[in-house]
């Protein structure tokens, strides 16, 4: 019988160090995501996640012994970073190389408007990025990370300055482009309930080492509310975790049955 290898990690960190100065942030991280898994990684203000993000992206320089990296990788950030000067559709053609036929021009273009729709942004091609709301603005940005088809997406709080509704809409384009796509993501968050909406590994990291991991692939994301046994389980654990102590009962309060109709 045939056996079936798996696919090789999407990236693989072993071992890593980074310094600032005199300032250690990274200490001997050691981190395998999987092809098509999507991890969260999750933590404090200043811990390291984007430090280790950009390691992932080699944005900075990083020995090749310690990072791993096997495909196409993109990033988006919690700024979409587009250009002003430049359409909506064009945003997303940058991030395509070209050699500036006429005929890979077309298909640039067509792979930019093929990704802007699937970002629910077909009407929007010709208009300036200063033109779109915050919401419409990340979708473009994650187009322009999706449009060269990566094998790992690297998204550094990419929703953290959208309100509480865009931010909800956001979580389930993730969903549908992820299983669409199946690439592998690594998403970097301090905010604990979208860790737990979105992740198959919940990787928590504090004062530059990751210190705890937490596999809720198994639960449904259709069925991940707040009151799941399993949710509020894995949620008091990574609060206490992170140190976040849960609020005492309030003294003052009746029981529900005791208080009064007003
Ligand atoms: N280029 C740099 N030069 C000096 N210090 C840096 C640099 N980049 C990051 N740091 C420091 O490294 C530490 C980790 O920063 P990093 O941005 O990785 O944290 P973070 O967990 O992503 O924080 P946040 O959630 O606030 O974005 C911080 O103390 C930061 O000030």
């Amino acid at each position: 019988m045939a056996s079936l290898t798996p696919p090789p990690p999407a990236a693989r960190v072993r071992g890593h160090h980074r310094s600032f100065g005199d300032v250690q942030v990274l200490r001997d991280v050691d981190l395998v995501v999987e092809a098509g898994e999507l991890v969260v990684l999750l933590g404090r203000s200043g811990c390291g996640k984007s430090t280790l993000l950009r390691s992932l992206a080699r944005l900075d320089p990083v020995p090749a012994d310690e990072v791993e990296v096997g495909g196409r990788t993109s990033v988006a950030f919690q700024e979409p970073r587009l250009l002003p000067w430049r359409s909506v559709r064009e945003n997303v053609e940058l991030a395509l190389l070209s050699t500036g036929s006429a005929e890979e021009r077309r298909d640039r273009r067509r792979l930019a408007e093929a990704t802007l729709a699937e970002v629910g942004l077909a009407e929007k091609w010709e208009s300036w990025p200063l033109r779109l709301s915050g919401g419409q603005a990340q979708r473009v940005s994650l187009a322009r990370a999706l449009v060269s088809n990566p094998a790992l997406l690297l998204l550094d709080e990419p929703f953290s300055a959208l309100d509480a509704l865009t931010r909800l809409e956001m979580h389930q384009l993730v969903i549908e482009l992820w299983r669409r796509h199946s690439m592998a993501i690594l998403l970097v968050t301090h905010d604990v309930d979208e860790a737990l909406a979105l992740a198959d590994r919940i990787v928590l990291m504090d004062q530059g080492r990751i210190t705890h991991t937490w596999d809720v692939g198994d639960l449904p994301r259709t069925d991940r509310a707040p009151s799941r046994p399993e949710i509020a389980g894995a949620r008091a654990e990574i609060l206490r975790a992170l140190g976040v102590q849960p609020l005492p009962p309030n003294p003052n309060r009746q029981p529900h049955h005791q208080q009064g109709a007003a």
